[in-house]
């Protein structure tokens, strides 16, 4: 048994012990184990999330005591909201913090997109609104997220949105700005990074997170991230210059709507990036407007026949493509199978059958990046290469007369190491 699936004594955590039973693991953090647990008196089944304060090796303990005390002021505050995860009970001991969540059973958004591989535009539709929602609130509340990932979006077992994990969420005053260099490489933005190599940028605000929103509606879509690179120093470069693409055969089937709202999300310069408030009111929303409107009206005789005729029509065409689905072009297929959307559909979920994981599809398109947490070896043999040529005499510049790349490629293997020894989530100081 590993010390992360080892329960705290019971002399330690006496309280929580007394209210709640806990039960399996539901999944592991990077500082804490994540349990089903019942309440005693109600039988209502919870998830507690068990930091270890002091059996963590790679964080200070008051770091953490800091980070756990700032996250739970946060979801205090906005913990029960509509997609916000609700904190029910928090108990604290001098060598662990418990605190009950509602249980949400389905886990991860970025567990069921690995599943389904990629999402209709109408899925995206529901799954963006939603976080949209969450990001709003958060922001009218003077609160980023910081971490906005499909990793920190839980399911209940509707595949209703809950946002998670507030550990590196702040709330940040009007006129203020940051410049911790905080969250997942491939969702952070040009502002985030550009201040971190650039000591005279002003720092970062809320923006940060509709870039990410950005991020990940383009993974939503495409199943690829849009910057993605084997060499971090590389996708932070096409980061900061917004650097990305609809390729084809992927983007030729999704809207234009889909893609302005993505391109208004991935905007370099945060000021005119798109709001949450406005996202809300792109015209990629239109269509579930109309349909929740369409469904809300009271009965119309015209109506439900015009909608009887369309049920009609829609069957007898799913039974004819059944019967005789639409011929494929063998000199195609043999040519360009990627090309032909039933195979791709086929050769994707082979590829999930055969890997367990999305696989390198061309070098501009990989979901590895996806799974970049589970990579730490690869990523730790490449943080040790990057330091050893950079800490060589000829390339050990001072502070001042480093160029921009230096700067940049000392981030990038800071976040290899970050990555290496925290899983996924990034803090520097
Ligand atoms: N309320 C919940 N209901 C069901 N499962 C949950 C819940 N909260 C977390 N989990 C599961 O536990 C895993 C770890 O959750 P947690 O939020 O602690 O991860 P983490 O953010 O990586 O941890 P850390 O805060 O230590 O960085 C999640 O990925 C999820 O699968």
């Amino acid at each position: 048994m590993t010390r992360a699936e080892e329960l705290p004594d019971i002399a330690s955590a006496k309280e929580f012990y007394e209210k709640y039973e806990p039960k399996e693991i539901l999944g592991v953090g990077v500082s804490s184990t994540v349990r089903r647990c019942i309440n005693r008196n109600t039988r209502q089944e919870y998830a507690v999330k068990i930091i270890d304060i002091i059996g963590n090796d790679d964080i200070l303990a008051e770091d953490l005591v800091n980070v756990t005390h700032n996250e739970i002021n946060i979801l205090r505050r906005v913990s029960s909201r509509a997609h916000i995860i609700e904190l029910v009970d928090v108990f604290e001991t001098s060598t662990f913090f418990f605190l009950i969540f509602e249980i949400l059973r389905k886990g991860e958004l970025f567990d069921y997109l690995t599943e389904v591989v990629k999402f209709s535009e109408r899925q995206t539709r529901t799954t963006m609104r939603d976080l949209l929602e969450a990001v709003l609130f958060l922001h009218d509340n003077k609160i980023i997220h910081r971490d906005l990932k499909p990793e920190n979006i839980l399911l209940n077992d509707d595949l209703k949105l809950h946002l998670s994990d507030f550990g590196f969420a702040i709330e940040l005053d009007d006129g203020e700005y940051l410049k911790e260099l905080c969250g997942t490489p491939g969702y952070m933005s040009p502002e985030m990074l550009k201040c971190t190599v650039d000591p005279r940028h002003p720092g970062y605000r809320h923006e940060v997170d509709m870039w990410a929103c950005g991020v990940v509606m383009y993974t939503l879509l495409a199943g690829v991230p849009p910057f993605w690179h084997r060499r971090q120093i590389i996708m932070f470069r096409r980061i900061m210059e917004g650097q990305y693409s609809f390729p084809s055969p992927d983007w030729d089937d999704i809207s234009d709507s889909s893609k302005d709202l993505i391109q208004r999300f991935l905007t370099v310069s945060p000021t005119e990036r798109i709001t949450a408030e406005e996202a809300l009111r792109h015209p990629f929303f239109d269509q579930v407007d109309q349909e929740s409107r369409y469904y809300s009206k009271a009965f119309n005789a015209k109506r439900k026949f015009r909608v009887a005729i369309l049920t009609v029509i829609a069957t007898s065409r799913i039974v004819r493509q059944y019967h005789n689905p639409r011929t494929v072009r063998c000199s195609v297929a043999a040519k360009d199978p990627y090309s032909v959307k039933l195979l791709r559909r086929l050769i994707d979920a082979s590829a999930f059958g055969i890997y367990g994981h999305w696989v390198k599809k061309a070098a501009d398109q990989n979901r590895i990046m996806l799974f970049e947490n589970c990579t730490r070896m690869e990523q730790l043999q490449q943080a040790k290469f990057e330091t050893e040529y950079n800490s060589s005499p000829e390339q050990s510049p001072t502070q001042d007369d480093e160029d921009f790349d230096t700067r940049l490629r000392r981030v990038s293997t800071s976040l290899s190491f970050e990555n290496a020894s925290y899983a996924q989530d990034i803090r520097l100081h």
